[in-house]
């Protein structure tokens, strides 16, 4: 009902702004659109579903997301699919699992430091009644 959309309205607003601030870090440029395949034509045998940050956005717009655990498992794609294609000791490699790690980190920082526990519960149970 009412209440529910705007719940939900809410949680698009907190996941939308979460997605803004980590595409405005410069240390996640390389997570702002996805791999391009052109530059990359390997990554699509490897990694079985690409996920960016724009897609997040895309996604959080076409109201995917009704929970904060659903948004956590795209935006952990984002990292785990940096790590696994780019497992060697090079420092290419190297550098950028740092910053997937940072990513990890850092959305896992603002989730802790902003969600509100009681806000999540209600949208948890908005998603066990549909
Ligand atoms: C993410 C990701 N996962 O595997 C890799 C590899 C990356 C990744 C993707 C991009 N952006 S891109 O796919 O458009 C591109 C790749 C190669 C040359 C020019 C552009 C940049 C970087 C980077 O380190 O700058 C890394």
């Amino acid at each position: 009902e009412e209440q529910e959309e705007d719940v939900l309205r809410e949680l698009r607003l907190f996941l939308r702004n979460i997605t803004e601030r980590l595409s405005l870090d410069r240390r996640f440029k390389a997570f702002t659109k996805p791999v391009d395949i052109e530059e990359v034509p390997d990554y699509l045998m490897v990694i079985k579903k690409p996920m960016d940050l724009s897609t997040l956005l895309t996604n959080i717009d076409e109201h995917k997301y009704i929970t904060i655990g659903e948004f956590m498992a795209d935006a952990d794609l984002i990292w785990k699919n940096a790590l696994e294609y780019n497992p060697d000791s090079d420092p290419m490699d190297r550098n950028i699992r740092h910053r997937a790690c940072a990513l990890k980190d850092t959305v896992r920082a603002i989730i802790r430091d902003e969600l509100d526990e009681d806000f999540e519960r209600v949208c948890e149970e908005i998603r066990e009644s549909r």
